[in-house]
């Protein structure tokens, strides 16, 4: 919490309960999510480890997000299992952040005509233990926790890097500061691995560094990190490790260098609007094929 001493240190930084490095935390085995006749995730397979940023690309359409969606509980995979710190998952989003894993979504889910402090204290609210009575009260103990879980927020602002904007309404926020109020707010909930999904799409160059700066600081402060992004240039310089999903498949994992020098993966991107591009047995095109528009 934030003391009177922390209030005067210049740079305050945040801590977080997390895992040793290297210690597996996240475990996705089999999962696979069917829509109908359309198979959107396909026996994918993933292992999280504390510590590390793992990045997860692929083309549009890929599955990127409806995989993130199965991991934290927004959906019930057809198939597969998720374990979190050894334990199974259950799919429910309440369960998963409990259990301590936090994400953003691709497009800002702010509460807008709230205050950037108050967005980060909504996500507090998960690990206070309050009921509506003590609520409606406002007894001691609710008067306690509110004041903690104030203290928090504000320190949460200031390790994103906005430590002045408590009392400013989310929506008068710039675009790039709404972003990493949200990462403010999932980190709120005390989780060990944060899922950010395409963190900094509309984001300007100056933007994008700072988000970079943030998600590494948030891993050398000992979370898990993973990332969806098409922000190439962002991503192998971000990651440790990264998987590229292809129609809902895992079609490499590896290092950066190893991922972004696979021919398989530059023609997913290149060419993922032709349904011809991962046969590695597909000639050039011929001269009465349409060209493309
Ligand atoms: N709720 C849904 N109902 C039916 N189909 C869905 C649903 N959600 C996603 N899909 C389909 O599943 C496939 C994977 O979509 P998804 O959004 O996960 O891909 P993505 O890799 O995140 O794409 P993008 O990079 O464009 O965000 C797509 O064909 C999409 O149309």
């Amino acid at each position: 919490m934030t003391t009177a001493a922390h209030a005067m240190a210049p740079e305050p930084e945040a801590t977080f309960d997390t895992v040793p490095r290297g210690e597996l935390l996240l475990q996705a085995a089999g999962v696979t999510m069917r829509f109908g006749g359309l198979v959107a995730v396909n026996s994918v397979d993933m292992a999280v480890h504390g510590g590390e940023i793992v990045g997860l690309i692929g083309p549009n359409g890929a599955g990127k997000t409806t995989f993130f969606n199965c991991l934290t509980g927004l959906y019930k995979p057809s198939a597969g299992q998720v374990s979190f710190a050894g334990r199974a998952l259950p799919p429910r989003p309440r369960k998963v952040v409990q259990a301590g894993m936090a994400r953003t979504f691709q497009n800002i889910r702010l509460f807008q005509n709230m205050s950037a402090l108050e967005n980060v204290m909504v996500g507090r609210y998960c690990r206070t233990s309050s009921g509506p009575f003590t609520s409606i009260i406002r007894g001691p103990k609710f008067r306690r926790e509110e004041a903690e879980t104030r203290d928090r927020a504000q320190e949460l602002l200031e390790f994103v890097g906005m430590p002045d904007v408590g009392e400013t309404l989310a929506r008068n926020l710039p675009y790039g500061d709404q972003r990493r109020l949200e990462i403010a707010r999932a980190l709120a909930t005390d989780p060990k691995l944060l899922l950010l999904d395409e963190p900094t799409a509309g984001m300007n160059p100056q933007e994008t560094r700072q988000a970079e700066e943030l998600i590494f600081r948030i891993r050398d402060s000992g979370l898990a990190v993973v990332v969806i992004e098409h922000d190439m240039r962002f991503i192998f310089n971000l990651c440790d490790r990264v998987l590229c999903l292809v129609r809902g498949e895992v079609l490499v994992e590896g290092t950066p260098e190893v991922v972004q020098s696979d021919p398989r993966v530059i023609e997913a991107y290149i060419g993922s609007a032709d349904d011809t591009v991962l046969d590695d047995t597909a000639s050039e095109p011929t001269p009465e094929e349409e060209p493309r528009a």
